[in-house]
């Protein structure tokens, strides 16, 4: 059985598509999912792709991940600017974590400037689109252990 990897996406994300696609693109929710499992096959990781629009259904997941998940590739949306407890779940579940935003963060209004977040993730990916979950794949997949790292990077 491959290691499981969670995926998490917080409010919002839903829309992914139809919501301002000027600022997020037109890719859905639904195509980001099925290129993950295709990426997360061909690295070997089994990906639990999951939405949630409620903070504390968030929390429960990144919880489930201590015990059931190697990582965990979480975008909360705006929760990622406001919640303390999205923070504390994963300071105790003990599992690698890489933050994704489909939008540059900083380049928008000053309230998204600050991540909870980003302080308990292994590393943080933004402003690179839909494909920002696909570079966490691999990030995640090296600190796992299923890539081998390139001869010419070392992380
Ligand atoms: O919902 C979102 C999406 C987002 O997390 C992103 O992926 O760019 C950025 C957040 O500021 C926003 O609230």
């Amino acid at each position: 059985m491959n290691p499981v990897v969670f995926i998490l996406n917080g409010p919002n994300l839903n829309l992914l598509g139809v919501r301002e696609p000027s600022v997020y693109g037109s890719a859905t929710l639904s195509d980001v999912e099925a290129r993950t499992r295709t990426v997360g096959e061909s690295l070997g990781l089994a990906v639990d792709f999951r939405q949630t629009n409620h903070e504390g259904v968030l929390v429960d997941w990144i919880q489930e991940a201590r015990t059931a998940a190697k990582g965990i590739i979480l975008n909360a949306g705006g929760l990622s600017h406001t919640s303390v407890s999205i923070q504390d779940a994963i300071r105790s579940a003990g599992v690698r974590t890489i933050e994704v935003h489909v939008s540059n963060i900083h380049a928008r209004e000053s309230f998204r400037h600050h991540s909870y977040v980003s302080a308990v993730a292994d590393g943080v990916i933004v402003g690179l689109g839909v494909e920002g979950y696909e570079f966490a794949l691999h990030a995640l997949a090296r600190r796992i252990g299923r890539e081998a790292p390139s001869d010419t990077i070392a992380i």
